[in-house]
């Protein structure tokens, strides 16, 4: 059903952006209520409003706690236009309608960056502005409402038109639209009050994803990459792009950025990771480790990116390639590739709480931080520094492998791995074979478990092959049965007292 605008309301935080508005309204001869801030801002435009008081006979109370919260605002905004006995009390209340309504929010979330003083943070929690914008949602069959800036272009071709009308499916999608804004002003409320951390759907800018995992799937981004990363090149990132981005960056925020490490991502888990003197021999380590899986891998490096190493890179298909910066030079040579993505980061991401969807509702969980609780060596022998320094190293790469989980490591560098195995054992020997396949020598190297070994024949497998050193949380009845092989082969075996499961 069309509906012309004959007035409306308007009561906005930020008054900047509403001047054409202001203007189109009054060129289509629309009735413009408003409150005290945003009546100054209309009149000193040369637009004539009625105050609110007005309506309401009552002047703004509290300190400006209650101004539009009267039945003459409400009223109008909520009558039901195709209802006798809401129009004749309307006429006898002396209530005029509202057709459209125009309200910017207190800037909670803003005010709760910004200060800590709890007073100043209550102080803006709009109550007024939420209620006239679920009122006038509520009545779409009768009311426009623009509840975000963002939609203010579009309530300008609105009012461009002939007759300034809109479609009853027009005003549908802005009452959507509205009813996000509101659900996400009070969950910022919600997670200041109770002091959580929860992702916040509505707030946050949602970009529709080319499809999901799979081309038949939909999909959606919650959420500010702005913040993360700025784009210097390449196609649009895809769903699994940003979920192999995200493993990438979790990943490198385990290392110092003084130690220059390069990864290697697949599907969420490391398939190569090494750190070296220069970004490019880590690079070629981290190729090594498994040159095979790295093929349209996401690469990530702590360090800069020279040009060296992006003629090293410029060889190999990859899909996205992520670090702090690039020299100018090495942009050029990888700016090569049409569709190649280059990612230069920006601040770490400091998320403090994850989630995933399980049976129609939400799991969340504290991230999982930290490399180990305790350093228990309960081997036959104490590790060497260099061994120290590679189980360290171990322990954050089997971290992010998908459980059951095994790392193997030499001299800084990936040289084996077993992941998403559903027994220890075989991811221990998975780990063994991928080293094998590209002729590592198992000699001397150590291994990280993502969790305790609940048998010693890991230990004795990997002995064979040449391991010497090993590192895992623990916490298995037979761990001493482990302890016990270690011992008795003069062999490491750090206990560390933090499992890291990764489902
Ligand atoms: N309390 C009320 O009745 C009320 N009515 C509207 N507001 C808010 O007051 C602001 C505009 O005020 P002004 O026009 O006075 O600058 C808007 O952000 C609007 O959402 C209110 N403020 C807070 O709840």
């Amino acid at each position: 059903m069309q509906k012309k605008i004959q007035s409306a309301l308007i009561s906005v935080y930020y008054k900047n952006g509403l001047e054409k508005i202001i203007q189109l309204l009054k060129e289509n001869n629309i009735t413009i209520y408003t409150t005290g801030g945003t009546q100054k801002f209309i009149e000193d435009a040369g637009v004539s409003c009625v105050a609110v008081e007005s309506l309401t006979g009552f002047p703004s109370i509290l300190g400006g706690r209650v101004k539009t919260l009267h039945p003459s605002v409400f009223g109008g905004i909520l009558a039901r236009r195709e209802m006798e006995s809401d129009l004749q009390e309307m006429k006898q209340y002396n209530i005029p309608e509202i057709d459209l309504v125009i309200v910017d929010l207190y800037p909670f979330e803003e005010t709760v960056k910004s200060t800590d003083d709890e007073k100043t943070i209550i102080e803006k929690i709009d109550v007024g502005g939420p209620s006239m914008i679920r009122a006038a949602a509520k009545n779409f069959a009768n009311v426009l409402v623009i509840a975000d800036k963002n939609n203010y272009t579009d309530l300008e071709n609105i009012l461009s038109q002939k007759n300034a009308e809109t479609s009853l499916e027009e005003r549908k999608q802005f009452a959507a639209k509205a009813f996000d804004v509101c659900s996400g002003y009070d969950m910022a409320i919600s997670n200041y009050f109770n002091k959580t951390d929860f992702l916040n759907p509505f707030v946050a800018d949602k970009k529709v994803l080319r499809y999901g995992e799979n081309p038949h799937q939909q999909a959606s981004f919650a959420g500010n990459l702005d913040e993360v990363f700025e784009q210097l090149h390449g196609k649009e990132l895809s769903y699994n792009n940003l979920v192999d981005v995200d493993a990438a960056i979790q990943l490198m925020n385990e290392f110092n950025s003084s130690t220059i490490t390069f990864a290697i991502i697949k599907h969420t888990n490391v398939c190569g990771i090494a750190q070296s003197v220069n970004v490019n021999e880590a690079f070629n380590a981290a190729l090594s480790g498994d040159p095979e899986s790295a093929f349209g891998g996401v690469l990530i490096a702590n360090a800069s990116i020279d040009k060296t190493t992006a003629d090293t890179l410029n060889s190999l298909f990859f899909e996205v390639l992520i670090a702090p910066s690039f020299d100018a030079d090495a942009l050029e040579i990888l700016q090569s590739k049409k569709n190649r993505i280059l990612l230069k980061t920006k601040n770490s991401v400091q998320q403090k709480q994850m989630s995933k969807t399980v049976l129609n509702g939400i799991l969340s969980q504290d991230f999982d931080k930290g490399n180990f609780a305790e350093w228990k060596e309960e081997g036959g022998r104490n590790s060497s520094p260099e061994e120290k320094d590679n189980l360290i190293f171990a322990n954050l790469v089997c971290k992010h492998l998908k459980s059951n989980a095994i790392a193997i490591i030499k001299d800084k560098q990936l040289i084996g791995k077993g992941c998403g195995q559903t027994s220890r054992v075989d991811a221990l020997r998975q780990a063994i074979a991928k080293a094998t396949q590209f002729n590592f020598d198992l000699k001397d190297s150590v291994v990280a478990s993502d969790a305790f070994f609940p048998f010693d024949d890991c230990v004795k497998i990997a002995h064979e092959a040449g391991v010497t050193a090993f590192i895992q949380p623990g916490g298995s009845i037979r761990d001493k049965d482990s302890i016990e092989y270690c011992k008795a082969n003069n062999l490491v075996m750090v206990i560390t007292g933090l499992r890291h499961f990764k489902h």
